[in-house]
């Protein structure tokens, strides 16, 4: 059995669905279906789930929403009006984006995560009254119905594993498609949580885990998956096949074609990942594979730079006497709830590497003032552009001299470095440049690695 997720850019319309539904119907295998919520038809278009974030904060801040509303509503309207889908099948899911305002939410953050779930929830839904309406057997899967149990803040959930042994529980017959919306799960209390941003991808993935799937195939609006993001770097070089280590690297850093949390669910079942386009369903794509037995052809599978980064530099003379430096800066990072990324350190100095997004400039002078008075450093620095370069590859373990194939065409570019890492797993090399530098420095050690 397959799970197949269409990202939002597959089902943005009645073309897409009609794309996306060649591809279930062509093979028998393909028995799971995840749906996104339909995503820009062009680069100007909004996504539904950008919509439904203004529909939740008009509601939120007491403003009128009708123009909105409408506009989510008529994305709906012109995929069902594609497939001649009579009104009234449709009016139920147009009654449930009506009515969002009236539920009943703890607050305005579990208010945000229930719209924005609808945008998932109404495309599954019009995806199998659509199926139905052409004459196939299906089921529309809600994460109530099929157990998926989610914890943490409500737009940023992460899954359960409680929601393993319901999925063990379910049954579907063989001759049905089950189609199930992404991106969301129910807490414990019983209400909705979204994963974070682009985590439909995640929803597959715990399906393709949970129900035992032999492979699981993400369609996107991409042949594959290149060696650098196709926007920064002209015509990269596709990626035929890597290892979840690798995906993971480069998706934490900015490989947005595949959610970086997603590759958890696909490891623990060990579920193979096909990434592909929908336009061109023929082209093998990308797989994803586990790391056993597998036989790198490059030195270098992919780079990437992450742009959301920022950084906490210290300085103070005999660092390496003193106990308890780190610690303490750590604890102050933890009283205000906020992860660290990166901690590369040297004699007198550390630094400390942040996702930029969940630090607010009014965080950072207090975290800053704290810092000061409690290790009181020899100089403390906020540097705000900070970026995350990360060189990946399966094929750099254990192989001489690549950083020098790495640092000597930023040097030639002129691009400074303040930072350098060689990460513990071996497969990755993380440079630290400002943002400025950051897409440059991409297309050099490309050029380096791929094109000379
Ligand atoms: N290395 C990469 N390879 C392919 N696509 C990439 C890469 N890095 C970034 N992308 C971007 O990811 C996009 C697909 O991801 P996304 O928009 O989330 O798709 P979907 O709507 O299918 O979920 C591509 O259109 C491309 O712009
Ligand atoms: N629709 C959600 C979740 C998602 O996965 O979307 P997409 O498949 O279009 O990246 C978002 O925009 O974040």
């Amino acid at each position: 059995m397959k799970v197949v997720k269409f990202g939002g850019s597959s089902l943005a319309d009645g073309e897409g669905f009609a794309q996306a539904i060649k591809i279930i119907t062509a093979d028998p295998e393909r028995r799971v279906i995840v749906t996104s919520a339909p995503g820009k038809r062009n680069p100007d278009d909004i996504k539904v789930t950008d919509l439904l974030i203004e529909y939740a904060q008009r509601v939120i801040e007491q403003k009128p929403y009708d123009d909105v509303l409408h506009q989510i509503v008529v994305r709906y309207q012109a995929i069902a009006n594609h497939f001649n889908l009579p009104d009234d099948q449709l009016e139920p899911i147009i009654d449930r984006l009506r009515n969002l305002p009236n539920g009943k939410y703890p607050n305005d953050n579990y208010l945000l995560a229930a719209f924005k779930a609808h945008g998932e929830r109404s495309n599954a839904q019009l995806m199998s009254l659509v199926l139905k309406h052409l004459g196939y057997e299906v089921r529309f899967v809600t994460p109530t119905m099929a157990g998926i149990r989610v914890t943490g803040t409500p737009n940023n959930a992460t899954v359960i594993p409680e929601t393993y042994s319901l999925l063990d529980q379910f049954t579907a017959k063989q001759s049905e498609l089950l189609v199930f919306p992404g991106f969301y799960g129910i807490t414990l209390a019983g209400h909705i949580a979204t994963f974070s941003r682009g985590g439909s991808d995640i929803t597959g993935a715990i399906l393709a885990r949970g129900l035992h799937a032999d492979l699981y195939e993400n369609f996107t609006d991409v042949d594959a998956i290149y060696a650098a993001n196709p926007n920064v770097v002209d015509n990269p070089q596709p990626i035929s096949r890597m290892t979840y280590r690798e995906m993971r690297e480069l998706s934490y850093a900015g490989f947005s074609v595949f959610h970086d949390e997603a590759l958890i669910p696909a490891i623990e079942g060990n579920v193979p990942i096909n990434v592909k386009n929908t336009q061109h369903p023929e082209k093998p794509g990308t797989l994803i594979v586990p790391d056993k037995g597998f036989q790198p052809s490059d030195i270098v599978t992919g780079i990437v730079s992450g742009k959301h980064f920022a950084a906490l530099y210290l300085h103070k003379y005999l660092l390496n006497k003193q106990t308890g430096f780190t610690l303490r800066i750590l604890q102050i990072l933890a009283e205000h709830n906020i992860p660290y990324e990166h901690m590369p350190s040297g004699i007198d100095d550390i630094t400390i590497i942040l996702d930029r997004n969940l630090v607010n400039d009014q965080l950072i002078d207090t975290i800053s003032n704290e810092i000061q008075e409690a290790v009181n450093p020899d100089r403390l620095e906020w540097i705000d552009n900070y970026a995350v370069t990360m060189v990946v590859g399966e094929g750099m373990r254990n192989r001489i001299g690549v950083i020098n194939d790495i640092l000597s065409p930023l040097a030639q570019h002129h691009i400074a470095v303040p930072m350098i890492n060689q990460g513990a797993s071996r497969i990755s090399i993380m440079i630290g440049t400002y943002d400025d530098d950051a897409d440059d420095a991409v297309r050099a050690i490309y050029h380096r690695f791929f094109v000379n």
